[in-house]
């Protein structure tokens, strides 16, 4: 049994995912009290407390309609900060007596990648990190031979056990929900393979820009932003085998086993494009070819799908923010009815992800008085925002702080993910440029060309 965590330190508290994410989040665990452990924030600037307090009130204001006051005396009381320099072993030394006696530690590095592995060593150094977990933040590495040498790196001083990756569609609504709709249901159970799957499409369509993030965003681009992680989680959750009865843990491994079994990607079946202006954002080079739009097909050589294509599109300044995956189920064979409509639609059922989780089956349907067959949709709603629904970062760090689980991504997810996406890195294809508010160039249509195209999304 894993120990609950006795204090959270977060390095790097003074930064923008802090500022965007964790002080709202922590604050949302605060309400629900779900918050027993005092929180240290390190960071170089020499912030008074008060600095800092007045930091997460902006921060929380930004993202909550109303500041319940008590719930946030509540949060900044437990919150302390040290400065220094993440390379100076002094910095540490403090950082233990803020921490006071807390013998199980969580930190949490937000902090740029390339210090990941100092900061680690830096608590290790300090004596600090016999029982303490590490959550680190994406990326890990930019292609796999990075990604195994911090994977190295690291663990020449910490376990293995003692990571936890952060992916944040692993804490988001919806994901999880996605094997066990397949697998409580023996209505969709049997149905779920390639037998009568014909095809998987996934998008995740963002109308948003890269805003105040070129500098972030301009070496990374969409493959590594966000299809080598989250899109690749969405992969998982749809094919996975399901877990080991009475053993949750055994989710880990089935993610795992999966992406190995999803051959490398073909740089043929894959298509990239920039939205035009792009260059125009600050922090972008002039003569940028980074993909603001990447569009594949992935195979999974198991029994289980082999023969199934998996296309995933994502791109920011398309036409819509919306994530789902919609699996087209293969044709019904002609019908002996007496209908115009001889070859009535497939099914699909559809699982929207962003910006509220639902589901929606599309089956068909004959009134009598009619023709041609109809669609018919079932839809459910999961959750209207902003609702009570934990952030993904909420659920995250309650998983953190009860000291880890299947959460968070093992190295050897990591590992199999860059292996897929490697030969798209190595061979990339030309970059298409495409007008903003659109789905992207159209040349990605010409992927699902013979399968009646790329759906159009189910707005909510
Ligand atoms: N920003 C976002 O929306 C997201 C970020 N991430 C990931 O989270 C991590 C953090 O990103 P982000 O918050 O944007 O980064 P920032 O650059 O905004 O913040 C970095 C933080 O680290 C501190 N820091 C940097 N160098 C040192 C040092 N040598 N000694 C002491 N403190 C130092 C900074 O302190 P100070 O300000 O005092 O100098 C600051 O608090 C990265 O891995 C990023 O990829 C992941 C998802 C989204
Ligand atoms: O990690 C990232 O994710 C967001 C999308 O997250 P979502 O929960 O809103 O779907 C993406 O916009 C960003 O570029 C990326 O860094």
């Amino acid at each position: 049994m894993t120990a609950r965590r006795d204090v959270m330190v977060i390095f790097g508290i003074t930064g923008d995912l802090a500022r965007v994410k964790t002080f709202q989040s922590l604050y949302r665990m605060e309400r629900r009290e779900l918050l027993e452990c005092p929180i240290v924030g390190v960071a170089f600037e020499d912030w008074t407390k008060d600095r800092l307090v007045e930091r997460a009130r902006e921060s929380i204001s930004a993202e909550e309609d109303h500041l319940d006051e008590r719930v946030f005396r509540r949060l900044v009381d437990r919150i302390s900060y040290v400065h220094g320099d993440f390379g100076t072993p002094n910095t540490y030394d403090r950082l233990r007596e803020a921490m006071g006696g807390a013998e199980h530690p969580l930190f949490y590095l937000e902090v740029p990648p390339n210090l990941f592995a100092t900061v680690v060593k830096g608590v290790a150094g300090a004596g600090l990190a016999g029982n303490a977990r590490f959550v680190i933040e994406k990326p890990f590495g930019h292609d796999l031979d990075s990604a195994n040498a911090l994977a190295d790196e690291l663990h020449s001083v910490v376990d293995e056990s003692q990571l936890l990756r952060v992916d944040h569609y692993l804490g988001k609504v919806g994901l999880e929900e996605i094997p066990f709709l397949r697998f409580a249901n023996t209505l969709l159970g049997p149905a779920w393979n390639r037998d009568h799957i014909d095809h998987v499409q996934i998008s995740m369509t963002e109308a948003f820009g890269v805003s105040d993030r070129g500098h972030f965003y301009d070496p990374v681009g969409a493959l590594r932003d966000v299809v080598v992680n989250h899109l690749m989680q969405v992969v998982v959750a749809v094919a996975m085998e399901a877990p080991e009865p009475g053993d949750r843990s055994s989710i880990g491994r089935r993610r795992t086993e999966l992406l190995r079994d999803v051959v490398p990607a073909d740089p043929a079946r894959y298509v990239r494009g920039q939205f035009r202006g792009y260059h125009d954002v600050d922090g972008v080079a002039a003569d940028s070819t980074t993909e603001t739009y990447a569009a594949l097909e992935l195979r999974i050589d198991n029994p289980r799908w082999r023969g199934v294509p998996f296309f995933i599109r994502t791109g920011k300044r398309l036409h819509v923010t919306q994530t789902e995956v919609r699996v087209v189920f293969r044709e019904a064979p002609s019908l002996g009815f007496g209908l115009r409509g001889e070859h009535p639609p497939s099914n699909e059922l559809v699982v929207r992800l962003t910006p509220t989780f639902g589901v929606r089956v599309e089956l068909t349907a004959q009134r009598v008085d009619a023709a041609d067959p109809e669609l018919a949709e079932l839809d459910v709603g999961f959750a209207a925002p902003p609702g009570e629904a934990p952030t993904p970062y909420e659920v995250l760090f309650e998983a953190a702080l009860a000291g880890g689980g299947v959460r968070f991504a093992s190295q050897g997810t990591v590992d199999a993910e860059w292996r897929i996406i490697q030969p798209l890195l190595d061979s990339p294809p030309e970059v298409h440029e495409y007008e903003p508010a659109t789905w992207g160039p159209d040349q990605a249509d010409a992927l699902l060309a013979d399968r009646g195209g790329w759906r159009s999304p189910w707005l909510g």
